[in-house]
């Protein structure tokens, strides 16, 4: 099953793996066309009606694909008004081909039968697939009700007009009118919500390399963008604890969590090196708390920063001290809210008993510090952090040359990065994205978008720096690394 979201993400990740929409199309009107054959013999009539987006594109060129049959292409709209650069080329390239097509600029002039009146054998339904939003509009409405109308055998382009992929309602609402297919031929994956139409769905394979699920790409950065009527907060408010030993660490989280987009971010230390946190940046809101190491004695007040914050990320630079660790379990335990959580504070990860909703960042040491197991096949490791993940009941970013991303569902890999960033700090600003992006996402998406935007900005840092590459280098590169392109 793919979401609509998810398989805009993965169409993306597929053309940055070499694989581009207009190839995607291609496949896909081939699949279409399969699906008539299936339906009908040679010589039958088949009216294909097409949207201006990239749902009528592949019926333009499922229409290549019909030598044999009487085909007649209605798009609907005037060429000027198709969306999409890879469906205009593909009508250019039928009006070259003579196919019988016509445009249909006015409702009340769509009929879908030939001279003679009688309906097509086959109507294929391609006016609107995933990028419809809300009910049918002129003149997709009133072709809707002629196909309804008609005797023809239906076949949906990948989701009947009319009708949302993930839910299977209308999207009009519950009473608006929708293309009722026979049939319907949809792309790489079955979608949730047409198991409940009645309709017989096939699945087409359109050659989207599994990589392209598998792995982070450009396409999983699509969907973060900031609503343009945002207000401060937001986009995010992000509560960093740690420091005591170390002042760096904490200090990296926060930077990158602000240049990951956070709108605030606030960092709870040791009053020790409160002012040294401060002096990197006057972008930071720092809070002191008593002495020189984060202990049981904080867990109250830290609780009721956190309160104000969508996120805390927990551990940067806290160290092993006395206390610590109690620190951790008594915060985790009380809290109910979203945590990254990293270095020293990972190892109490396993045995706390906590509502709250964990992103663990460990590395492969790390990770078998909380009893989980690795393994040299990338494959078998994948599946390793996935069951670990079941079993402790969060989110884990397990980094290695191959980070590995699982939520016990859910596994996906990221091989951005680059041997230079084994260099202090990195796992630092690493939690700090996650904990920005994780203020605006799901766990597990955030998490892997962390891991993929930092080994960007790493390989951005290593390509300027080389083997100079240090961790200050990356939170500055980050809005570089998030965008989408
Ligand atoms: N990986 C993918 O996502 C692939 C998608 N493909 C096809 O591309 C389709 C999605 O294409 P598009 O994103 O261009 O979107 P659509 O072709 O579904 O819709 C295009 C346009 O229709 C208009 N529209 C939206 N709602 C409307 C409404 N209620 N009434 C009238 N007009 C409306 C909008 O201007 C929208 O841009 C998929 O359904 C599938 O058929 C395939 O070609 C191959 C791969
Ligand atoms: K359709």
């Amino acid at each position: 099953m793919i979401t609509t979201d998810r398989m805009a993400a993965v169409d993306a990740n597929a053309a940055a793996l070499g694989v581009p929409r207009k190839q995607l199309m291609e496949s896909s009107g081939n699949a279409v066309a399969r699906e008539v054959r299936a339906a009908a013999d040679p010589g039958a009539t088949v009216a294909l009606v097409c949207g201006r987006g990239n749902n009528g594109g592949d019926a333009l060129v499922a229409a290549r694909f019909l030598d044999g049959y009487d085909v007649a292409v209605h798009l609907l709209g005037r060429r000027e008004t198709i969306r999409t650069d890879i469906a205009r080329e593909n009508w250019t390239a039928l009006e070259s081909a003579e196919i019988q097509s016509e445009t249909v600029t006015d409702s009340r002039e769509f009929g879908l039968g030939g001279p003679d009146g009688d309906d097509p054998d086959v109507v294929v339904d391609a006016m609107l697939g995933s990028g419809i939003a809300g009910g049918l509009r002129e003149p997709e409405r009133t072709a809707a009700e002629a196909i309804n109308a008609s005797d023809a055998t239906v076949i949906a382009v990948d989701v009947p007009s009319g009708i949302d992929a993930d839910t299977g309602d209308p999207t009009g609402g519950a009473e608006a009118i929708a293309v009722n297919a026979d049939r319907v031929v949809t792309f790489h994956d079955e979608k949730p919500g047409l198991a409940a139409l009645d309709a017989e769905v096939t699945v087409a394979d359109i050659g989207i390399p599994a990589a392209a699920e598998r792995f982070t790409g450009p396409g999983d950065l699509l969907g973060l963008d900031r609503d343009p009527d945002s207000h401060k907060g937001d986009n995010g408010e992000v509560l960093v604890v740690g420091g005591g030993p170390y002042t760096g660490a904490p200090t990296l989280s926060a930077l990158a969590a602000l240049r990951a987009g956070a709108d605030l971010v606030r960092v709870a230390c040791p009053e020790s090196v409160a002012s040294a946190v401060q002096g990197f940046s006057p972008n930071l809101i720092v809070r002191g708390l008593p002495g020189d190491r984060v202990g049981p004695a904080h867990a109250e007040r830290v609780a009721s920063l956190a309160a104000d914050n969508d996120i805390v990320v927990l551990g940067p630079g806290l160290g092993d001290g006395d206390g610590t660790r109690e620190f951790v379990r008594e915060f985790l335990t009380a809290y109910e809210g979203r945590a990254v959580v990293d270095a020293d504070a990972l190892r109490v990860v396993p045995d706390v008993d906590t509502d709250a909703d964990l992103i663990c960042t460990p590395h492969q040491g790390e990770l078998v510090g909380m009893g989980g197991e690795t393994a040299g096949d990338p494959a078998e490791r994948a599946e390793l952090v996935r069951e670990f993940a079941a079993e402790v009941g969060h989110t884990l970013l397990v980094k290695g040359a191959v980070d590995v991303i699982a939520d016990g569902d859910d596994v996906r890999l990221n091989r951005t990065g680059n041997p230079g960033m084994t260099v202090g700090g990195t796992g630092d600003v690493l939690a700090g994205t996650v904990g920005a992006l994780a203020a605006v996402t799901e766990p597990f998406h955030a998490a892997a978008v962390g891991a993929y935007v930092v080994g960007r900005a790493g390989d951005a840092a290593a390509e300027a720096n080389g083997a100079g590459l240090v961790a200050t280098d990356l939170p500055d590169r980050l809005p570089e690394a998030m965008r989408n392109e």
